[in-house]
């Protein structure tokens, strides 16, 4: 997959695009290159200063001297404030330039489709919004202002060198070439190491991000050992690519350093001679020689800068892999439910036809589950899918739900098609998966995020028709009680009907529902369940049945096994077939049976 194994993308490309992201702050972009003109000032100044210095120095005039101490003073007042300006401008636009890439990267992560995010690690996701998109944006401010300003510094210093000694100029300016590619050999090298070593980066971050999440688990099975050798190992690796990117990024710094000092020396000489001959006086000799060496540093900084820019480059890579998936349908996402339509003649409430699917793997491989299912379900009415383990019912809610595309067939939700009008047909479901996602925050954001422009009352009769009201109201805090990260400060039970709550505030005409199978307790059950059954009330729903309640109250259960609709009917035409619906009743739900004549009163809508 295209974003598990980074592309390389062109060089002017990259540059292009990245460069796109300072359009919006041009003014503090420009103003932040003009004011380089002052370090310019100071930079070639340093050297006129010297000559002017020992020249009055030699000439024994008190005047001059303190006339030029004065200018002198006087100018590096002005470059310092001009400098502490320029910094201000360029840490802003900088920093506002990477916030902008990662805000894109993140509402990005959002949108590409649901089948390609499962074969990424969050932590990989991360990795990029985080560093690999700073990175990128610390390369463009590096190109622009570090190597622009550097090749300007060359010119102006070519200029006032030619004024002395033009053939000595030359000489200066045209080995720089010289030294610029003197450190090239070392650039492929240099940026696939750095994708690799981000890469590697990201698997560090991920495994340690698995590992904190997974901290139950780990210490219920004594895995702290297991783990931390894994981490060392990986580590290990990581510091390998690390030390030989030091290695290369020496032998780059100091191949383009050393053929410098061998031109310098050469010129130094040349210029030497010349004072010898009494052409040149000592200032200016001093004066020269130390704007021979801003001729040649641009060259001697673009070839080491390049080596970092090698690297940024990778992490380039990284961030326009994710920016290039496209979105997930054809339209955007919209939060906001709708409550119209619904039952018009003919119309389904749900259709599936001919769809098939094939899921990826993480290696790239795909095996097909379905292979043309049709459904049709109509306005109000109950639908209880069952089936084995992996007989696809999970992949069929969220294909219904717009999470997965169909490879073939189309799927529409009151007529309109998921594909096509991804943001209408969302609008009109609501899903409440087996494990509700909470997120960290209080109760009141919890459940009112499934809906804008709520007030407090929406909320708390969501609270109440969900059985959520009772437990909230006993909480220190009540609805503005903040969860830890996941809920989990909050038992299955209650994260459960918090996140029904957020389903009556959604108040969409579609239900999509994963009936919890974790053990809660008869009581938390019970309310559940109640609170479910309100739910599915004068609506349309789809639900993966584990309950025996629900199966038996459905208006028709879709029996799938090995991605294809087996069985279809009532439960007590499924039982006569004496088929898999007849099996899986045996195993699952017979020994409830006997309960459930009583349960199945407790459990009307209240
Ligand atoms: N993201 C995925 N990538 C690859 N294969 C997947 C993915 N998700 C599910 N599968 C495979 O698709 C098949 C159906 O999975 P699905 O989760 O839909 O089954 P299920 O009926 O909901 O199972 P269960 O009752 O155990 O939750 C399984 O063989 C599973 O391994």
């Amino acid at each position: 997959m295209k974003a598990n194994s980074p592309s390389n993308h062109t060089f002017p490309y990259i540059l292009r695009k990245l460069m796109s992201y300072a359009v919006p702050y041009r003014i503090g972009f420009i103003l932040a290159i003009l004011l380089l003109s002052a370090k310019l000032v100071m930079d070639i100044g340093f050297a006129v200063v010297q000559q002017v210095f020992i020249d009055t120095i030699n000439s024994s005039s008190m005047d001059s001297l303190m006339r030029a101490t004065f200018i002198c003073a006087t100018v590096s007042a002005i470059i310092i404030c001009c400098l502490m300006v320029q910094y201000y401008f360029r840490f802003v636009v900088q920093s506002r330039m990477s916030w902008d890439i990662r805000a894109k990267l993140f509402d990005k992560s959002q949108r590409i489709p649901f089948r390609q995010v499962q074969t990424m690690h969050s932590g990989d996701l991360t990795s990029r919004i985080n560093k690999d998109a700073g990175m990128a944006i610390g390369m463009v401010n590096s190109i622009v202002y570090d190597l622009g300003y550097n090749l300007l510094l060359c010119f102006v210093s070519f200029i006032y060198l030619a004024q002395m000694d033009v053939w000595i100029a030359l000489l200066a300016l045209g080995s720089g070439p010289i030294v610029f590619l003197s450190g090239r050999f070392f650039d492929r090298k240099l940026r696939k190491l750095s994708t690799e070593i981000y890469k590697k980066e990201a698997e560090l971050r991920s495994l340690l991000q698995e590992t904190l999440q997974g901290m139950k688990v780990v210490r219920a099975f004594a895995l702290e050992d297991t783990l931390l050798n894994r981490y060392v190992l990986e580590r290990e690796k990581l510091n390998q690519l690390q030390r030989k990117r030091t290695i290369l990024n020496g032998l780059l710094w100091q191949s383009s350093a050393f053929v410098n000092n061998l031109i310098m020396v050469a010129c130094a000489g040349l210029i030497a001679m010349s004072a010898m001959r009494g052409g040149t006086t000592t200032g200016e000799v001093l004066a020269f020689i130390i704007l021979m060496g801003r001729v040649q540093w641009p060259f001697v900084h673009m070839s080491q800068t390049w080596g970092g820019v090698q690297e940024a480059l990778g992490a380039a890579d990284r961030v326009f892999d994710i920016l290039e998936i496209p979105n997930e349908g054809k339209g955007g996402l919209s939060p906001e439910p709708t409550t119209f339509p619904l039952a018009s003649a003919g119309i389904f409430a749900l259709s599936l036809e001919n769809v098939h699917y094939k899921h990826p793997s993480v290696d790239g491989s795909e095996s097909s589950l379905f292979s043309g299912i049709h459904l049709n379900v109509s306005p109000g009415e109950t639908i209880a899918v069952v089936g084995p383990s992996g007989s696809g019912k999970t992949t069929l809610v969220r294909l219904c739900c717009g999470l997965y595309e169909p490879d073939i067939g189309t799927i529409s939700i009151y007529g309109k098609s998921v594909q096509d009008q991804l943001e209408e047909t969302r609008a009109m479901i609501t899903y409440v998966p087996q494990n509700p996602y909470l997120f960290s925050g209080t109760i009141r954001d919890n459940i009112a995020f499934s809906a804008s422009d709520t007030t407090d009352e929406d909320i708390q009769e969501a609270a109440r028709l969900a059985g959520a009201e009772e437990f909230i109201s006993k909480m220190p805090a009540g609805f503005d009680t903040l969860l830890g990260e996941h809920g989990s400060t909050l038992s299955g039970g209650q994260r459960q009907r918090i996140a029904i709550a957020r389903a009556f505030l959604r108040n969409a005409p579609l239900l999509l529902l994963d009936e919890a199978t974790s053990a809660l307790d008869n009581e938390s059950e019970r309310i559940v369940q109640q609170s479910l059954d309100l739910l599915m009330k004068d609506r349309t729903t789809l639900v993966i049945a584990h309950r025996l309640s629900t199966v038996r109250e459905a208006s028709r259960i879709i029996v799938l096994d090995q991605g294809a609709i087996v069985e279809e009917g009532s439960h007590e035409v499924l039982l006569e077939m004496n088929g898999l619906y007849a099996e899986l009743y045996n195993i699952q739900f017979s020994t409830s049976e006997a309960e459930v004549k009583d349960d199945v009163q407790s459990m009307l809508p209240v």
